[in-house]
């Protein structure tokens, strides 16, 4: 399997708000993934196999003439993910119940304190999208279950399903980087039932699994989804993030085909996390 490629871009902002916080929102709709907010405005990430030429003209804000807005943008070759989590160094708690800091931040008072060191993946618990997976993990029952954790980047997600009881595990990553982290980051926390993987939703046939996990991103979810569900136990639970407030009623449909009913919804910053049930 290959690393993952980004188209970086870094955008000047002149004045700074509300200019960046809509232009994050239009590059999101977009397709861009990741975004790092930068003193003069804002870094954007989004995979190469996403890109395409054209793919700032809808993008609405570069054409106001309330703000200037300057670009650049080049290839990346693997995005340093472990030095936007240094330099946002603060370890996260959620609903006070789960932290996920790195090694050299102070062991919190939490009932599950999960350590990552994530180098080159994505999921540091900064992110909504994690945030609120994290969320629906902690409020869901995982004791004896068996979990897919499809995407899982540093591996955080599977590894909070089984500090919640959770077994067996499998975590699945289509980049190498993400698949060693994970490996690392399991034996970093003392997991014992997880099983990681490097690859995609082909490796899932002939699995079954009671808790599916995803949290990846609108296109790859609908292209995946019959995969995925067709692997998931009657009466099982579907958890999916990695898309925007827009998307659930495209995302929703897909799981009705299937005869999921979304049951919950989380949403931050725009961004959504929802929870479906066979
Ligand atoms: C948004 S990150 C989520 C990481 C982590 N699960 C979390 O919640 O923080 C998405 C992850 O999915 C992986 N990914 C993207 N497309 C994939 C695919 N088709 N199959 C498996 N993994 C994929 C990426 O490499 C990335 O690590």
């Amino acid at each position: 399997m290959s690393n993952t490629i980004y188209i970086g871009y870094d955008f000047k902002v002149s004045p700074l708000q509300p200019a960046t916080e809509i232009l994050i929102a239009e590059l999101g709709y977009a397709g861009f993934e990741s975004f790092v907010e930068t003193e003069e405005g804002v870094t954007a990430y989004i995979q190469k196999d996403e890109w395409y030429e054209t793919i700032l003209e809808d993008i609405q804000i570069l054409n106001s003439d309330e703000f200037e807005i300057n670009y650049v943008f080049n290839e990346i070759e693997q995005v340093n993910w472990n030095q936007e989590w240094e330099k946002n160094f603060d370890s996260i708690v959620v609903e006070n119940t789960c932290s996920v800091r790195a090694p050299f931040h102070e062991k919190p008072n939490t009932k599950y304190d999960i350590i990552i060191e994530p180098k080159m993946s994505f999921g540091t618990g900064h992110h909504e999208t994690t945030h609120m997976m994290i969320q629906h993990i902690l409020h869901n029952d995982f004791k004896g279950k068996s979990v897919l954790d499809m995407g899982c980047g540093t591996g955080v997600l599977a590894i909070l399903a089984e500090m919640k009881g959770a077994n067996p595990i499998d975590a699945i990553d289509y980049d190498n980087w993400c698949y060693i982290n994970s490996l690392e980051n399991v034996e970093r926390n003392n997991c014992k039932n997880i099983r990681v993987f490097e690859g995609d939703a082909n490796l899932l046939d002939g699995r079954k699994y009671d808790i599916i996990i995803a949290n990846i991103n609108r296109n790859i979810l609908l292209n995946d989804m019959e995969a995925y569900i067709n692997c998931l136990n009657s009466e099982g639970m579907l958890l999916l993030s990695g898309f925007y407030v827009d998307d659930i009623s495209i995302i929703e449909a897909e799981c009705n085909k299937y005869s999921l009913n979304l049951v919950e919804t989380i949403e931050k910053n725009q961004w959504v996390a929802l929870k479906f049930l066979n």
